[in-house]
């Protein structure tokens, strides 16, 4: 991949068509009712001074209300070497440096046409996307105070919109970057880290294979969850066996999320019943629970208690013994590198560090089955290569792991089985190797590629 010498410009521009015609209507109608209020003022404003102001209230309101409202049309962000600067309206004029930002993953999430750009004080994150295609959503290394219109905002991730997400992805090269940073090699740090810390040194690559005859961990029978007449999750049956690493993937809106929710218990189903360890979610919602640990796509702690303060919390919450708590939860903040952060507020804690302190959560009780969405999210590739090891290990002493991801070289990296869910159906499951073999692709990708592209012509 070749690094950028220069500014790489990146515009949005797909949806200015639509976006000009709907405001041009506005800008008519406007107009109108302008020349309308005009003629009252001149009726009935008694003197020529007053008029004259008036006509200039109004004359400002209306050219800042159109500025604000067509900005949209002035997006573009530029790469150098060193940062990405993101311009939106006249406005608007954000630098981030490239060594913060950790992670840019193509997403789509819904947008009001009116709720442009936003500041999500509890998410941390700025959005300067204005439609639903082309959004790239940059997660960043630690939370950073960013000026938008004269207020300052903490942010953690930035959403934008790009014509070509892959060109920007592409000259972001996030791997590239990332590995130059570091001082030494990645092999060369991650050697220098196994003789460190023993608790994770181990770079395993072979799965075990599973026995036909290991107890089910985690069973849904015709699962289903509909909301009103739209059916998110479809009947839905599958197994996972102790000690098994299933993937469960999806394209968005596929309903990943729905399904974790109805495992865990924070989402009933419409129909089918689903088992955590042998326990019915519903019917025995304590005991499945007490065989759970979960990690949700986002960081749900309570900020003004401290990294250590929450994890003690939960173990209180779970009824653990306190000495024993107080030493798992040392060594769960060390393994997952966060023992120089356990004493600050988990307010201040950057993406990544929240989502390593929930699965420290979830891990304290030492669960029999572990949900997690998308856990390696927003990680830098460090963090994700430890967590990624750490799963492998779990598993090997018998923890059965379900996980939610779009990353499908992780998926096929560490998953035992894989399910590929599409529009609420599973449309295939097996080990990496037979879904290769199902769909005749040389790699999971193009097998994930192929399957929902035939499952879209025959569901449209
Ligand atoms: N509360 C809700 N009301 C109505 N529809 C919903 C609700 N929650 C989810 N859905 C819909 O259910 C479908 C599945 O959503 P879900 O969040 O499970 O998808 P997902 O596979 O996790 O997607 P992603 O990969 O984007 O996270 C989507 O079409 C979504 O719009």
């Amino acid at each position: 991949m070749s690094r950028l010498t220069s500014t790489s410009a990146f515009s949005y521009a797909a949806q200015k068509g639509p976006y000009l015609s709907i405001w041009g209507a506005f800008f008519f109608v406007s107009l109108s009712e302008g020349m309308l209020v005009v003629l009252l003022i001149l009726r009935f404003v008694p003197t020529t001074l007053l008029q004259t102001l008036t006509l200039l209230l109004m004359g400002c309101f209306l050219i800042s209300m159109f500025g604000k409202l067509l900005c949209p049309l002035w997006t573009h962000h530029g790469l150098s070497t060193t940062e990405l600067e993101l311009h939106y309206g006249l406005d608007i004029h954000v630098k981030v440096p490239r060594s913060l930002i950790v992670s840019a993953q193509p997403v789509q999430e819904k947008m009001g046409p009116f709720s442009i750009p936003r500041y999500h004080a509890a998410r941390q994150r700025i959005s300067l996307a204005f439609a639903e295609r082309g959004q790239i959503l940059l997660c960043l290394k630690h939370p950073v105070a960013l000026r938008l219109r004269g207020r300052v905002c903490l942010t953690n991730q930035i959403l934008i919109s790009l014509d070509d997400r892959e060109a920007f992805l592409a000259a972001l090269d996030l791997a590239h970057t990332h590995q130059e940073e570091r001082a030494v090699p990645i092999e060369q740090a991650l050697s220098t880290y196994a003789r460190t810390e023993p608790s994770v040194q181990s770079v395993r690559r072979e799965l075990p294979l599973i026995a036909d005859d290991a107890p089910v961990a985690l069973r849904a029978e015709n699962l289903t969850r509909s909301y009103a007449s739209f059916t998110a999750v479809d009947s839905l049956n599958l197994a996972v066996r102790q000690g098994e690493i299933y993937g469960f993937l999806g394209p968005n809106g596929a309903g990943k999320s729905t399904t974790i929710k109805m495992f865990v218990g924070l989402l009933k189903q419409t129909a089918g019943s689903a088992w955590v360890a042998g326990h019915d979610v519903w019917r025995e919602p304590l005991q499945s629970k007490m065989a759970l640990g979960y990690v949700a796509d986002r960081a749900l702690l309570y900020n003004r208690l401290s990294g250590r303060e929450f994890l003690a919390f939960l173990g209180q919450l779970r009824g653990l013994p306190l000495k024993e708590t107080e030493q798992k939860i040392a060594s769960l903040l060390d393994l997952l590198e966060l023992t120089d952060a356990a004493e600050r507020l988990c307010g201040s804690y950057s993406f990544g560090m929240k989502r390593k302190l929930s699965l420290a959560g979830a891990l304290l009780h030492e669960p029999k089955v572990l949900i997690l969405d998308e856990p390696l999210n927003g990680l830098d590739p460090r963090s994700a290569r430890r967590l990624k090891d750490l799963f492998m290990e779990l598993a090997a002493g018998g923890t059965t792991i379900f996980l939610s991801t779009h990353d499908l070289t992780t998926a096929e990296e560490i998953c035992q089985r894989i399910g590929i869910l599409h529009r609420g159906h599973l449309l295939a499951e097996g080990s990496p190797a037979v879904l290769r073999d199902l769909a005749s692709a040389r790699d999971l990708e193009s097998v994930f590629l192929s399957l929902t592209a035939q499952s879209q012509e025959v569901l449209l």
